[in-house]
């Protein structure tokens, strides 16, 4: 069974430059995640046996039938993952020490803890942190497995992007509180975005990217792959994901593809750079994946089948939280968790 953990004094966020924007007045985002979920709690309530008293037989066999019918036209199937309700939900890791990332976090990078729960029949623990709600914003899940205190980075996770307003102010701030400043503010090779890096406690690089004021600043995961356009078309076609942004940096020998559900400047998104003539890296055994809400994880793990996606975990409840997911692999085996939509929003309640 899982613990929630009702969160103490580690979770104020000090007055840093980061924590403004979690105090700021909420910015509506152009999708209203908030509104979407409440409407497809309605139509998604067709599927929960408990809610609507309708006999679980006549569910199980009205499900068989959609699934069946799914089966039948692949075309359909790839048509609803772009109709889809879905958002990045979180990004998940491991770290090995909770509440010395939990402070570092809170104190340095502005975050809020958002909840934590344990999960003692599997040995793990969870910390959500971020800047806003979790119903309409982005965030970490930070996971600490009981007794193991140090993980492989590997060479294929980049980094998570903090949009900032001033990099040199925000650089400064973290600086004074201890923070590991890796790369010093300045325009990024070959262009003219302002970043800086700095590493948490576990190693975990974080951009820091200068950007007017937006409703989420963590914007960024990015990730290493081995063919751009082979990852383009898989995000597109079996996630139904859009391609925001490309850009080639040939002085750099790297080009990047911003992929998401919707404007990066309102929407955290995923990053994929490809290093010239670099087919593939090392994952490590220290970042875990993203997950993002579905209105159906059956149809979604129908659609990345029929797209040649590996699922590695069919379609189900979660031992110990209930909540319905499934997984799979994208073409270089980063790894990405689809969540029921409704099961999530009652992991917030
Ligand atoms: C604004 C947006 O375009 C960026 O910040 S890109 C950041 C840039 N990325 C890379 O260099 C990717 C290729 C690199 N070889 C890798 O695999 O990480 C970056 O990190 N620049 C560093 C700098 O000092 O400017």
């Amino acid at each position: 069974m899982a613990r929630s953990i009702p969160i103490t004094a580690a979770s104020s966020a000090t007055s840093s430059l980061l924590s403004d924007f979690a105090h700021r007045p909420r910015f509506r985002l152009s999708s209203e995640p908030s509104r979407r979920l409440a409407l497809l709690q309605l139509g998604s309530a067709l599927t929960q046996p408990n809610l609507l008293g309708i006999k679980t037989s006549k569910l199980i066999r009205a499900e068989g039938t959609a699934q069946a019918s799914t089966r039948a036209s692949g075309e359909g199937a790839l048509e609803w993952a772009k109709k889809d309700n879905r958002r990045l939900l979180h990004v998940v890791y491991r770290v090995g020490d909770l509440d010395k990332t939990i402070n570092f976090y809170t104190e340095c990078l502005g975050m809020k803890l958002l909840r934590k729960r344990d999960i003692p029949d599997e040995k793990y623990s969870n910390a959500f942190l971020g800047y806003g709600p979790e119903d309409s914003h982005f965030a970490v899940e930070l996971t600490y497995n009981y007794g193991v205190n140090k993980y492989d980075i590997g060479t294929g996770f980049g980094h998570f992007g903090i949009a900032v307003e001033d990099v040199s102010k925000t650089v400064e701030l973290i600086r004074a509180k201890g923070g590991k400043v890796t790369r010093e503010p300045g325009p990024v090779k070959g262009g003219s975005t302002v970043i800086a890096f700095i590493e948490d406690p576990d190693g975990y690089k974080f951009e820091i990217l200068e950007r007017g004021a937006t409703p989420e600043p963590l914007c960024q995961v990015m990730l290493r792959v081995g063919d751009l356009d082979r990852s383009i078309n898989f995000y597109e076609k079996a996630f139904g994901m859009e391609l925001l942004r490309k850009r080639e940096n040939p002085q750099y020998k790297y080009t990047i593809a911003m992929m998401g559900y919707g404007p990066e400047d309102k929407n955290a998104v995923l990053e994929l750079t490809y290093n010239y003539g670099v087919k593939e890296y090392d994952k490590g055994n220290a970042y875990a994946q993203i997950a993002i809400g579905t209105d159906d994880v059956y149809r979604t793990a129908e659609a990345v089948k029929l797209l040649g996606g590996k699922i590695t975990r069919e379609p189900g409840p979660l031992p110990g939280i209930n909540t319905k997911i499934t997984a799979c692999l994208d073409p270089d085996g980063w790894k990405t968790v689809f969540v029921d939509n409704v099961d999530f929003a009652k992991e917030l309640e």
